[in-house]
């Protein structure tokens, strides 16, 4: 559906030259959430900004849905860009406007009819739970029902493509969970394909299918969410899922209080319905080890549910040795810490 190739974005000239992305590559598929995660000033913003070229790229090509936008004329460009909706962290709504005329901006522009501008702007006041608000303008709206004019004005010209720069950021938890609840239903709803960009593994989390880290301007790692989540390769990523756990100091302490023979920490992931299965109590029973949990967490990602589980084995090495093949063959994740 979207595809960067090479995409390197220079700002300024000369002494003043600043690359922001270098040689960036991404295949983003049809239908699906996909995140990009990053630190302060990795290149998020412009990565987004290029895939509508809001941002002209300085080299390298953007492919949306089979049409290569760096070669279209300004003309071309603008009708292509009504299948690319697009939300910001600060809602960039018109101040002077009711939520109504917010909405119905991008459909006057394009020259629909009244009535079928009242009809369409009536649905996607539905969709987003504003009927009650038509008449109101921004100032008098919380961060959240401001973000749900904002997706609505987005999805006013039918787009295939929804990106969404930082789209949360400046609202409250429970606020980003009921925008991400919308995101998630309108990509089921009108199969959409959503870009977004965060600094938040818990947006990754809540509802992406596949994410890719990004890094001093370009890709560190990349895959599915349950993948690049439950293993993660490169530092930057393990920072961004450790920022989303626990705090690791009392588990250090707790897992160097018994090493010995008789005792092995390990680390155990369980994915899928595995999650809720009794396999480590059966093993265990097995094999005669006693376990003792040392930390734990059982989450979705997406829906998907999964846990993680860091426990100290107990028993004679061998027994050790059993229970830990015993569960890896039983399909769980097993990793020996200590
Ligand atoms: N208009 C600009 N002129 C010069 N440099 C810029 C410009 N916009 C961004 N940059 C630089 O490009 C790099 C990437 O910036 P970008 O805004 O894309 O990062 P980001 O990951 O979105 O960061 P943040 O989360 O802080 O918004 C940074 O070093 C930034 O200083």
């Amino acid at each position: 559906m979207i595809e960067i190739r090479g995409l390197t974005k220079v700002y300024g000239k000369g002494d003043k030259a600043a690359t922001a992305l270098s040689g960036l590559n991404l295949s983003i598929k049809k239908g699906e959430i996909f995140g990009v995660i990053g630190h302060s000033g990795a290149g998020k913003s412009t990565l987004i900004r290029c895939i509508n070229l809001l941002e002209r790229p300085t080299e390298g090509e953007i492919w949306v849905d089979g049409v290569e936008l760096t070669k279209l004329n300004r003309g071309q460009l603008q009708e292509q860009r009504r299948k690319i909706g697009m939300i910001f962290q600060h809602f960039n709504l018109l101040s002077s406007a009711t939520v109504y005329d917010n909405i119905a901006f991008p459909l006057r522009l394009t020259g629909s009819t009244r009535p079928d501008i009242d009809l369409k702007v009536k649905d996607l006041l539905a969709l987003v739970g504003l009927e009650e608000h038509s008449d109101k303008y921004p100032a008098q709206l919380s961060g959240g029902q401001k973000q749900r004019v904002g997706v609505a004005r987005a999805l006013a010209s039918d787009p295939d493509v929804l990106l969404c720069d930082e789209a949360t950021s400046a609202l409250d938890p429970q606020t980003t969970d009921s925008i991400l609840r919308l995101l998630l239903d309108i990509n089921k709803r009108f199969h959409l394909t959503i870009v977004l960009i965060t600094h938040e593994m818990h947006v990754i989390q809540s509802i992406c299918d596949r994410v890719a880290v990004i890094h001093g301007g370009g890709i560190v790692e990349e895959g599915e969410v349950t993948e690049v989540f439950l293993k993660p390769q490169h530092e930057i990523t393990r920072d961004f899922i450790r920022s989303e756990t626990q705090n690791e100091g009392p588990l250090r302490a707790a897992i160097e209080a018994k090493q010995g023979e008789y005792s092995k920490a390990v680390k155990i992931t369980f994915l899928g319905q595995k999650t809720y299965d009794s396999t480590l109590s059966q093993v265990a029973r097995e094999t005669g080890v006693n376990f003792a949990i040392l930390q734990g967490t059982i989450s979705t990602l997406k829906d998907v549910p999964y846990g993680q589980l860091i426990v100290r084995f107990e028993g004679p090495a061998a027994a050790i040795e059993i229970t830990i093949a015993e569960l890896t063959a039983q399909g769980l994740d097993v990793e020996v810490i200590s």
